[in-house]
């Protein structure tokens, strides 16, 4: 009852002239959003997550299995990180972070890197559209990977979305293409060294020392250089269609985080499975929160 009510979205067909049907239709969209937000209402008396992360896995497979266009899968699956955004507004968490494209993904099917980047770029001109919503919801969208990759329309769109939404201090919505873990690390010590090479370079070079240029490269050096900087670590990183590997995802955030590997496909994922994924996250928060200290005590 209550998964088939979260899943409802009601459309309103121009040709419906019935206007009980669409008094039903309304009804039932108020009853849902009635009982989405006492379902909320009762989350927020145990720990919430401040960070969520998101694999987005079985696009492909979804368009398979229902004998749809591979590319649609992918289109799917953008409606369902559109209202898992919105679930999660509503539910105050500020961190939202996805794995939109891995590095690895370049060696796919060229058809099929060429559809995925297209679509990219369909939808972050789409919500270049809507920035005056995006603002008014105070969204801050960030692009973490190496955008050297992408085409030159792609990397154009992302940098203008991310400078348009700069500003904004609500919810963050980080967007990970083209990204994997190690290339991650591996840029941050890179910055690293040019940073030191600079400072090396400056005329002052003498008082350098005292900054601490000749000193090993610590864990604090390197978090200030990755794309996640600023950003809390993910409290949960939910991967659906019950894969159970990181690949590469965010590997230096995630050393605390609630692992969620749920069956559904990424384009069927929905408000109850979020929900599931949160009251495991509570039940297991004391033994993380407990982890977590004892780490901090080690150090
Ligand atoms: C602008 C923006 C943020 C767009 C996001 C669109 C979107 C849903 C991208 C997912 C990309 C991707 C490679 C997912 C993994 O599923 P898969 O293709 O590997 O499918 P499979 O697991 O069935 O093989």
């Amino acid at each position: 009852m209550l998964g088939s009510l979260m899943s409802y979205s009601p459309s309103v067909d121009s040709k419906t002239e019935n206007t009980d049907e669409l008094i039903a239709t309304g009804v039932l969209a108020s009853l849902q959003n009635f009982i989405r937000k006492c379902i909320v209402a009762v989350l927020s008396y145990g720990p919430m997550p401040k960070h969520i992360a998101f694999i987005m896995d079985g696009n492909r497979r979804y368009a398979k299995f229902r004998s749809i266009q591979e590319g649609s899968g992918h289109r799917v699956g953008f409606s369902a990180l559109i209202a898992s955004l919105l679930y999660c507004y509503e539910m105050g968490v500020k961190y939202i972070t996805v794995y939109a494209f891995s590095i690895d993904n370049f060696k796919r099917d060229p058809t099929e890197v060429k559809s995925l980047m297209e679509l990219m770029e369909e939808k972050i001109n789409e919500l270049l559209e809507n920035r005056n919503v995006i603002n008014k919801v105070n969204c801050k969208i960030n692009f973490w990977g190496n955008l050297d990759m992408l085409s030159k329309s792609v990397r154009v769109a992302a940098e203008k979305l991310m400078a348009t939404t700069a500003e904004n201090t609500g919810l963050v919505f980080s967007v990970c293409m083209p990204y994997n873990s190690t290339s991650e690390i591996v840029n941050a010590v890179n910055k690293v060294c040019a940073e030191r090479r600079d400072i090396l370079q400056r005329e002052d070079a003498d008082s350098v020392a005292n900054n601490g240029v000749y000193s090993d490269i610590s864990v604090a050096d390197l978090d200030r250089h990755m794309y996640s900087a600023g950003c809390p670590d993910p409290d949960i990183v939910i991967r659906t269609s019950g894969e159970t590997r990181l690949s590469n995802f965010l590997l230096w955030q995630t050393t605390f985080s609630h692992l969620q590997n749920p069956d559904p496909l990424w384009p069927e994922f929905s408000f109850k499975h979020l929900v599931w994924a949160i009251l495991q996250y509570q039940r297991v928060h004391p033994y993380i929160e407990q982890s977590r200290n004892l780490a901090k005590k080690q150090l």
